[in-house]
């Protein structure tokens, strides 16, 4: 059995610590604020993050960094993206063995546009670790918690890595899969939630299972558009990380991203929604690199464009659905067509 340090007491990092400790590790859970240790230790429950879920007694919880590092074999960071050069800067001194880094982080930074991956190879020396491995699916904590059905993907640049954590993760209500896409893994999961975004909205405005359909199907297809630019595998999209958990993220009221949006929907201001949520919502800094990314490499994200307005311009959510339904008629398959058209004349 494996010694595995969890990084980030949040709902993710809990609910992914009950599932190594399900299958027998040695999990030391680490929460950065020592209150909130204290009342986990208490209570054997993470009330604020995951309520109502008994954590098993093999989780060592802790507020001490180096406590939750000492000897390990594999380290997760289920911290937010936000949080993850900070959370690098701090552990690289307490880095004494070099495990592999699992991340579950689904975000891109808006600053920079680096993916998760990038951020940690940026923050951490490359003797440090022994390889990058994310992990990513439709799996919503509260779900995970109770151990009901769930599958999710893992990828690393080195496949052997990528099988020893499919390994310690995998049982029978949580089945992972891997994949070499490291780069499309990793979009599908963050990309997604500008879309689940839309979907609140649309749903906070009123509308129906018919709008809700084209956002998913038109965000996945903006979604790949963009991700294969970036140079992720196109099939990748169709995918556990891409339309997997494009559809759990849009149509499941446990989503953050998507009840974000549904207040939005219904006329809440957005410091006010992020206030509220007290948890995080990645969507809104991905929709701000996503749509900055799409002006820069002339990459056509009329959905991504629209949420970005609605989020950081205040526009009107009405208005914003007639613009994309009076958009230039077009073909649906546009980058197929192209595709064609370029055969054609070769
Ligand atoms: N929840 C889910 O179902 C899933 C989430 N994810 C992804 O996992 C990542 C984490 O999300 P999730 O757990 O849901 O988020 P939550 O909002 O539930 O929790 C975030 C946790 O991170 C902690 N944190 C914040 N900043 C820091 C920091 N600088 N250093 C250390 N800890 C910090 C918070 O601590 P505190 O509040 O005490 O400051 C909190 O415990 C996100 O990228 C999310 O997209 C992926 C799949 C499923
Ligand atoms: O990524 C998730 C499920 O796969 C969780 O989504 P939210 O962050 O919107 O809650």
């Amino acid at each position: 059995m494996a010694k595995i340090a969890v990084l980030g007491a949040g709902s993710w990092g809990t609910a992914l610590a009950i599932v190594l400790a399900d299958n027998g590790h040695d999990v030391r859970l680490w929460a950065h604020r020592q209150d909130h240790a204290e009342t986990m230790k208490e209570t054997k429950e993470n009330e604020k993050y995951l309520k109502g879920v008994q954590l098993p007694e093999n989780i060592f919880i802790t507020h001490k960094l180096e406590d939750s590092l000492e000897g390990i074999d594999y380290l997760l960071l289920a911290v937010p993206t936000k949080a993850v050069r900070d959370v690098c800067q701090t552990m690289k001194k307490n880095l004494t063995t070099k495990v592999p880094i699992i991340h579950a982080a689904k975000g891109i930074e808006p600053e920079t546009f680096k993916r998760v991956s990038e951020i940690i190879e940026e923050e951490l020396p490359e003797e440090l670790y022994r390889s990058i491995v994310v992990l990513s699916g439709p799996s919503h904590a509260e779900e995970v918690g109770l151990r009901q059905p769930t599958t999710v993907t893992v990828s690393s640049r080195t496949l052997e890595v990528a099988e020893e954590v499919q390994e310690i993760f995998i049982n029978k209500q949580f089945r992972v899969y891997t994949s070499p896409d490291l780069v499309g893994v990793e979009l599908g999961g963050s990309l997604k939630n500008i879309i689940a975004l839309g979907a609140g909205i649309s749903d906070g405005l009123g509308y129906g299972d018919n709008a809700k359909a084209a956002l998913i199907t038109r965000g996945l297809a903006e979604v790949a558009r963009l991700g294969t630019s970036m140079g992720a595998n196109p099939l990748t999209f169709s995918g556990l990380t891409g339309i997997g958990d494009l559809i759990v993220t849009c149509t499941s009221s446990h989503s953050r991203n998507w009840r974000a949006g549904y207040k939005l929907g219904k006329g809440e201001p957005l410091q006010k929604v992020l206030d509220d949520m007290g948890m995080v919502v990645e969507g809104v800094r991905t929709t701000k690199a996503a749509y900055q990314l799409a002006e820069e490499h002339g990459i056509d994200m009329p959905i991504t464009s629209g949420i970005y307005h609605i989020l950081f311009d205040n526009e009107n959510p009405r208005e914003i659905v007639e613009q994309l339904m009076t958009r230039v008629r077009r073909h649906e398959m546009e980058d197929l067509v192209n595709i064609l058209d370029q055969k054609m004349k070769d």
